[in-house]
């Protein structure tokens, strides 16, 4: 990969490697533009196969960071974290502390939270060492941890849509198969079986689909079969790019709506799954509810106001699903659009010149 070159084509401001030998941290941060403020995205760990999958990981993630932020309103930038390691061995204190000074290094450029393979014990850790960490224990006057946040903005963001795709937004009756049921899913399945929703569920994890069968009396199917269930929605909530050449042919849901980053693996699959008639939920607006909530600690952290702004998910779903019909455009391009505009009209406003101190000759 020639990085400067990616850099350059999707306009990324920094990557930063962070290496720890005493406790293992290899870590790379992305920060994709901060015109709206710093960049705050979460922590992912994962065991990349190769160096190279996690460096375009980071900066995937990142940019997707800086649309979802944007899109919410937030006055945020776009970024995001990947540590290299397997989180369920890998992890040692150590190795958040020393990442919580390479954050604090940045001196608030970057804010993390969690992400897949992250928990609120390891944002504890960071925040031994950094303030620029927001999800820590609720303990702090924290948020606590983002996932049930989430998966609540998945929630009204999938009646959103389902209120596009079949008339009403109601998810009574409905099939929803749902790809991963980890952390935001879990409680995603429990609105959905509250609601009276049927579930079908895949997870490479047994465990998770025995919580979920359990708890919801989900169908389990095989990983590879989620795809092409028999569901009135799809919720894809693992990871990213699950919406691809091999994938759309087996897809019988009308409507995508789920919590996964980075859903679409390139911007033609959006093209076509819009030319097939399939409802799409953009998955940075509606997975944003996790940012919305560790966002609002930026304020002075209070649940009601953040479950209100998430709620509102719904009604910035339905305007996307707008706007693509008004313009005869798909729901990805239509969400890019109002990402694009805001950061182009806060940036006008901010080339103002202020008076900052340092351009005062005489106090040299
Ligand atoms: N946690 C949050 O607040 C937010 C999460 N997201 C995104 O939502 C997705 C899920 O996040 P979490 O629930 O926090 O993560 P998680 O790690 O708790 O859950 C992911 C689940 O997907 C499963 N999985 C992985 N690969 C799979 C595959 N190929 N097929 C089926 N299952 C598979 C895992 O075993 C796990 O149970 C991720 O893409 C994450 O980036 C987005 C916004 C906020
Ligand atoms: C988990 C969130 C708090 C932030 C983030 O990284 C995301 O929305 O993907």
């Amino acid at each position: 990969m020639e990085i400067f070159k990616y850099m350059e084509t999707y306009d990324y401001e920094q990557l930063v490697f962070c290496q720890d030998k005493t406790s293992g941290l290899k870590a790379i941060i992305a920060i994709h533009d901060t015109t709206l403020g710093p960049a705050l995205g979460g922590t992912r760990m994962w065991n990349y196969a190769t160096e190279e999958e996690a460096i375009e990981d980071a900066l995937r993630l990142a940019k997707g960071m800086t649309y979802k932020n944007a899109a919410a309103g937030l006055n945020l930038g776009g970024g995001k974290t990947v540590i290299i390691g397997d989180p369920l061995k890998d992890k040692n204190e150590e190795m958040f502390r020393a990442f919580g000074r390479f954050i604090q290094g940045l001196n608030g450029r970057y804010i993390t939270a969690e992400d897949v393979g992250t928990t609120v014990a390891d944002m504890d850790l960071i925040h031994e060492e950094t303030n620029y960490v927001t999800g820590i224990s609720e303990a702090f006057g924290s948020s606590g941890n983002p996932s049930p946040v989430t998966a609540y903005g998945v929630y009204v963001g999938m009646k959103a849509a389902a209120k596009e795709a079949f008339g009403s937004d109601s998810l009574e009756g409905k099939t929803v198969a749902v790809q991963g049921v980890g952390n935001v899913a879990y409680t995603l399945c429990e609105y959905l079986h509250k609601e009276g929703a049927k579930l079908i569920v895949a997870d490479i994890n047994q465990a998770s689909v025995d919580r979920a069968v359990n708890a919801f009396g989900a169908l389990q199917v095989g990983v590879n079969e989620i795809y092409s269930q028999e569901a009135d929605i799809f919720a894809p909530c693992a990871l990213g790019a699950i919406i691809n050449d091999s994938t759309i042919p087996q897809l019988k849901a009308k409507v995508i709506a789920g919590s996964a980053n980075n859903q679409l693996k390139d911007t033609m699959h959006g093209d076509l799954i819009h030319e097939m008639g399939i409802a799409y939920a953009p998955d940075y607006v509606i997975n944003s509810g996790g940012v919305i909530n560790v966002a609002d600690e930026l304020y002075g952290y209070n649940h009601n106001r953040a479950m209100n702004r998430v709620a509102g998910i719904y009604d910035k779903i339905e305007r996307i699903f707008e706007i693509s019909k008004r313009d005869g455009i798909p729901t990805y391009v239509a969400a890019d659009r109002l990402a694009e505009e805001r950061i182009a009209r806060v940036s006008k406003s901010r080339s103002q010149f202020l008076q900052n101190g340092k351009h005062i000759i005489t106090g040299r």
